[in-house]
């Protein structure tokens, strides 16, 4: 039996479909093999003794410590494009927002006091404050050009936006699906200077931290708009209060709230909204426990985002799950503690990314207590578990 901790109330609902003879899952789970999350905090919390993956159902992971578990040997998995289309489809609704003023004219409307008559007449006296420009020919920037921008980018050019794109990390994947109608560019500072609508769908992390700054606000047409759907660091978040203030952008829509951006008249904020439609919901938390759940069971990786895809049909044996070290001859001193205990391998499969490595060894004979031992205090190991000749996952 595996103990699954859920926090941000992801519904049993959603989880009808995993053995409840294997998994015990929920938010009351102590002692956890696993941890599902959405945006919960892991970063101030210890890392509980038991632990040996945690599944973000959703895209970004900057609420996880990675670096921390890694060290450990915990994979981390998460979504990916599993919420793109519901980000794609708010994003889109987001140049409309501000390009209509629709927020602002429907808090005007529903403000109004009186009859029909009345109504009417102040209705037409002030919609003029509330007109708008059109999309079709306007520029849109697209910063990350993953499973979110390349859908933004290829609807956008569906409206008639002209879309200019940039991505220093491109995957062939993601490029084979963006429009050919998409123009790439080579920098960030080119791209600020064609635009007049800047959408970011990139991570948060060390590098693009305030990546948006006053410098490059500046470059920006003036009277842009800013969609920021990634997250709140991101951006400079005094530098956009000011660029509001003197006009620099005409609004800033974003799904980050904090009490700053709250007070500014010209930003329209919503409450991290983008992937909270029923479909996105399902699919993320239907693929994250789906890899999740094979790597309890089964040791193998897919969706990580701190170690490498490895995968190794069962051959009905006892099976070595190892996080290791990116490191020579760590491969070799786990086999040869293995032959030291007259142990044959029958299938391995060793794959690296970065700093750390992952190795499936399929053994034609049960391990004992002092050679799993062996093997967890071999040098380069970062955490070793056995996993029993075992059929089926999902009922
Ligand atoms: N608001 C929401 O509810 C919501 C939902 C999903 C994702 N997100 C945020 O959006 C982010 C992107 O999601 P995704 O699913 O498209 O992820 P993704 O990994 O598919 O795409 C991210 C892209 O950003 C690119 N990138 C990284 N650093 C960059 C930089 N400095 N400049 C330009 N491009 C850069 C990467 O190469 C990658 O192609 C997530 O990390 C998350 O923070 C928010
Ligand atoms: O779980 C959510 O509601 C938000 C998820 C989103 O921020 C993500 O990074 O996938």
């Amino acid at each position: 039996m595996f103990n699954v901790q859920t926090y941000d109330n992801i519904p049993a609902e959603r989880l009808q479909w995993v053995s409840r003879e294997k998994f015990s899952i929920g938010p009351e789970v102590s002692r956890p093999d696993a941890i599902l999350l959405r945006s919960h905090d892991l970063h101030d919390a210890p890392i509980p003794a038991t632990l040996l993956a945690v599944g973000r159902a959703g895209s970004g992971v900057n609420n996880i410590p990675i670096e921390a578990l890694s060290k450990r040997g915990i994979p981390v998995f998460n979504a990916p494009g599993a919420n793109a289309n519901a980000v794609k489809e708010l994003t889109i609704a987001a140049l409309f927002l501000a390009s209509r003023n629709i927020v602002a004219a429907a808090g005007f409307v529903r403000s109004l006091q009186g009859d029909d008559a009345t109504v009417q007449k102040l209705v037409e006296k002030e919609k003029g404050q509330f007109g708008g420009f059109e999309l079709a020919g306007r520029k849109l920037g697209v910063v990350g050009l993953g499973a979110i921008g390349v859908q933004v980018a290829n609807t956008a050019i569906q409206l008639g936006m002209r879309v200019y794109g940039f991505d220093p990390l491109l995957t062939v994947e993601h490029a084979l699906h963006l429009s050919p109608s998409v123009t790439s560019v080579g920098s960030l500072d080119d791209l600020l200077t064609e635009v007049d609508f800047l959408t970011l769908h990139i991570p948060l992390d060390n590098d693009t931290r305030r990546l948006i700054d006053g410098r490059r606000l500046s470059r920006l047409n003036d009277g842009a708009v800013l969609i920021n759907f990634s997250r709140a660091g991101v951006v400079e978040e005094a530098a956009v209060c000011a660029a509001l203030q003197s006009g620099k952008l005409h609004a800033y829509v974003t799904d980050f709230a904090t009490r700053t951006i709250l007070d500014q008249p010209r930003a329209i904020v919503l409450p991290h909204l983008g992937a909270s439609t029923a479909e996105a919901e399902s699919n993320c938390v239907n693929s994250v426990v789906e890899s999740v759940v094979d790597f309890l069971e089964n040791g193998e990786i897919r969706n990580s985002v701190n170690f490498p895809k490895v995968t190794l049909p069962r051959s009905g044996g006892t099976r070595l799950a190892i996080a290791n070290e990116n490191a020579p001859g760590v491969v070799s001193r786990i086999s040869s503690a293995l032959a030291a205990a007259e142990l044959n391998i029958e299938n391995l499969s060793n794959k690296s990314r970065d700093d750390y490595a992952f190795t499936l060894v399929d053994l034609n004979a049960d391990i004992g207590p002092e050679t799993l031992q062996l093997i967890r205090s071999t040098k380069g190991v970062l955490s070793a578990r056995l996993i029993p000749k075992s059929a089926g996952f999902f009922e």
